[in-house]
């Protein structure tokens, strides 16, 4: 870090570090209250702004954990320590268990699951007699170290903001990393991530129960500075709350949560102060003033403050001139098979949408070194068979065999990881990622560390490995020089060619290409036509699905012609460009409208609508 990042750092931290000398109590109380706050909102900011996954619940999280530190403590007698390890094992598996029954739901489900759990597990609270009902357990013990007590707010202060420091920094590695990539990536949705190897739900559970336990460190904290727990901070309302200090610094900022809870508390406070002296009924005026805060922040300030801070810096301080990073050793390649041999083969391949067969008893076969193109009309059904053999899409019937084994029925990112990389006929990149980030998504499924190792750091090696391979793909696309530009700054057809680095990061042995020249300048196509031809000449094998047939014709060796789902032909470029029955059907030469080939009927009879 340097420059202005690394002052204004220092000097967030002297601030931190000196406020209990000038503060009284009630200023070192509230500060307590916010770095408690901004733990939960830490894990808010991860799991809804980058995550993609809204949680009316992570309330529930905190008092999960601040309700097991309170009963081993006062019931059990153990020391807070101890109650800090039941604490987070109790909240990560409680996060287990509610993430593995509801993060499958899409849309508008999964938060409504999150408000049905959130408030179960708040009214769990106050009917627990051993959990102490509606009062909740007092008397919980301080927190000491090295049998230095931290009853006083002022000790606990410092504990509070170490964590939260910590929890920052923990985070920022994350997102700085193999796993914080695939977390980026998870609004791109399930398919952009299995295309590089990744396992999307595997990562949203991973994401969801960091953010728990980062409420449950937040709970354990609470409990110890308040020495006092009952139901009532942990319902669904003190959610929403923690989801309005997200919003008001910036649900896509980490800086944002510290930002957020500390706007929100001080607003809280000054409300519950101001309130009263102006009418007897402050306590419903406080929640109307949160309401309007809450519309206004949607309706102009999406990005919260930090959002502002963002896009006046980003104005003022040109991005980092991108320079190559330091190299590590290279990452492993995969053995690439003989030339000439067998790698791909589609057997009957057939896929049904309801009553409308896309593809209908499709076979062809790609040997290893050879550029294949697949072409045919609109709607012929090349992306759907691109679909089933990446294993996008599931197959009615047929089988796929790949590197000499049947992966049909496999799972997308399974075969992905067996060496087949692919770009999408709608770019599925991700806009607000550099594109340095976005191609070294590719090498997701070629590397391994895990979040704990990312957050420590103890990631390194493998990730300068991963930056050197993304960086080396950008060169032979000639993208280098803009490696840390956000690749939503790309024209369409640049996007593409950004698409098949992310695919070459995978080291695949077959390169399954929707489409890359479309939206291409005419010296553009020309580069990337020599692109391919140079991974041929490297024993990669690619299969290419295009609709400029002069690119293709002098691209490819050998082609296969789909119509109406159905494989029309197949053959070298010359002798599919004389055959009349592609004219008539592709080329667009005798017939304007396309009729389907006798016997092969677009509608299967009988078949559900
Ligand atoms: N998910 C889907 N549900 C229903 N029908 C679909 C689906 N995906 C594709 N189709 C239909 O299957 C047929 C083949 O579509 P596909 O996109 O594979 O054709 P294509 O040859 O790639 O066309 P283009 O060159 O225009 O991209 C089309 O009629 C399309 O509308």
């Amino acid at each position: 870090m340097k420059g202005p990042r690394a002052l204004l750092l220092a000097a967030v931290v002297a601030v931190v570090a000196l406020a209990p000398a000038v503060l009284g109590n009630f200023g070192v109380s509230l500060l307590n209250d916010i770095g408690i706050a901004a733990l939960v909102v830490l894990g808010l900011v991860l799991l809804t702004g980058v995550g993609g996954a809204t949680s009316f619940g992570q309330a529930a999280f905190v008092g999960i954990a601040a309700y097991a530190t309170a009963w081993l403590t006062t019931t059990q007698h153990y020391s807070p320590w101890v109650g800090l390890l039941f604490a987070l094992l109790l909240t990560v598996v409680a996060a287990l268990a509610i993430g593995l029954l509801t993060l499958r739901l899409g849309g508008h489900f999964l938060p409504l699951s999150t408000i049905a759990w959130g408030l179960s597990i708040a009214m769990l609270f106050g009917n627990v007699e051993a959990l102490g009902s509606h009062t909740g357990i007092s008397k919980i013990p301080p927190v000491s170290i090295a049998g230095i007590s931290l009853e006083d707010p002022r000790a606990m202060y410092y504990l509070i903001w170490v964590v939260v420091g910590l929890g920052v920094v923990f985070a920022y590695n994350v997102l700085e990393s193999r796993p914080g990539r695939a977390i980026r990536s998870l609004r791109g949705g399930g398919i952009l991530l299995a295309s590089v190897g990744a396992d999307a739900f595997r990562v949203r559970l991973t994401l969801f129960i960091v953010a728990a336990f980062l409420a449950g460190v937040a709970g354990w904290l609470y409990a110890h500075t308040n020495r006092f727990v009952s139901p009532s901070p942990f319902d669904v309302r003190a959610s929403i709350e923690y989801l309005l200090m997200a919003v008001a610094g910036g649900l896509g900022q980490l800086s944002g949560a510290v930002v957020g809870a500390a706007v929100v508390l001080v607003m809280k406070n000054s409300l519950q102060d101001v309130l009263p002296l102006v009418t007897q009924r402050g306590g419903e005026l406080e929640a109307v003033g949160f309401a309007l805060l809450f519309i206004l922040l949607l309706h102009y300030a999406r990005g919260g403050l930090m959002g502002f801070v963002t896009r006046w810096t980003r104005g003022r301080f040109a991005p980092a001139k991108a320079s190559a990073p330091p190299a590590g050793a290279p990452l492993p390649r995969r053995p690439l098979p003989a030339r000439g041999t067998r790698l791909l083969a589609v057997r009957n391949a057939v896929k049904r949408f309801g009553g409308l067969v896309a593809v209908n008893d499709v076979s062809f076969e790609v040997a290893a070194g050879e550029i294949v193109g697949l072409i045919g009309p609109n709607g012929a059904g090349k992306s759907t068979m691109f679909n089933l053999l990446t294993g996008t899409a599931p197959m009615t019937s047929g089988s796929v065999e790949f590197l000499g084994e049947n992966v049909s029925g496999l799972q997308q990112r399974v075969i992905a990881n067996r060496g087949m990389a692919r770009t999408f006929q709608h770019v599925k990149l991700r806009p607000h990622m550099t594109l340095l980030d976005n191609v070294a998504l590719g090498a997701h499924g070629r590397t391994h560390a895990g979040l704990l190792a990312a957050g420590l750091r103890l990631d390194r090696r493998e990730e300068a490995q991963i930056l050197a391979e993304a960086w080396h793909q950008l060169e032979r696309i000639g993208l280098a020089d803009r490696a840390n530009e956000l690749a939503g700054s790309l024209p369409l057809g640049t996007q593409r060619i950004l698409e098949i680095a992310r695919a070459l990061a995978a080291d695949p042995v077959l390169l399954v290409l929707d489409e890359p020249a479309a939206g291409l300048r005419r010296k553009e196509k020309q580069e990337l036509g020599e692109l391919l031809r140079k991974l041929r000449a490297e024993g990669v094998t690619i299969l290419i699905v295009e609709h400029d047939m002069d690119f293709v014709m002098k691209l490819v060796d050998r082609l296969v012609v789909m119509n109406f789902g159905s494989k029309l032909t197949e053959g070298a470029p010359a002798a599919v460009r004389a055959n009349p029955d592609v004219q008539a059907a592709y080329l667009g030469g005798a017939v304007a409208a396309p009729v389907p080939p006798s016997g092969e009927p677009r509608k299967v009879a009988g078949a559900a609508a």
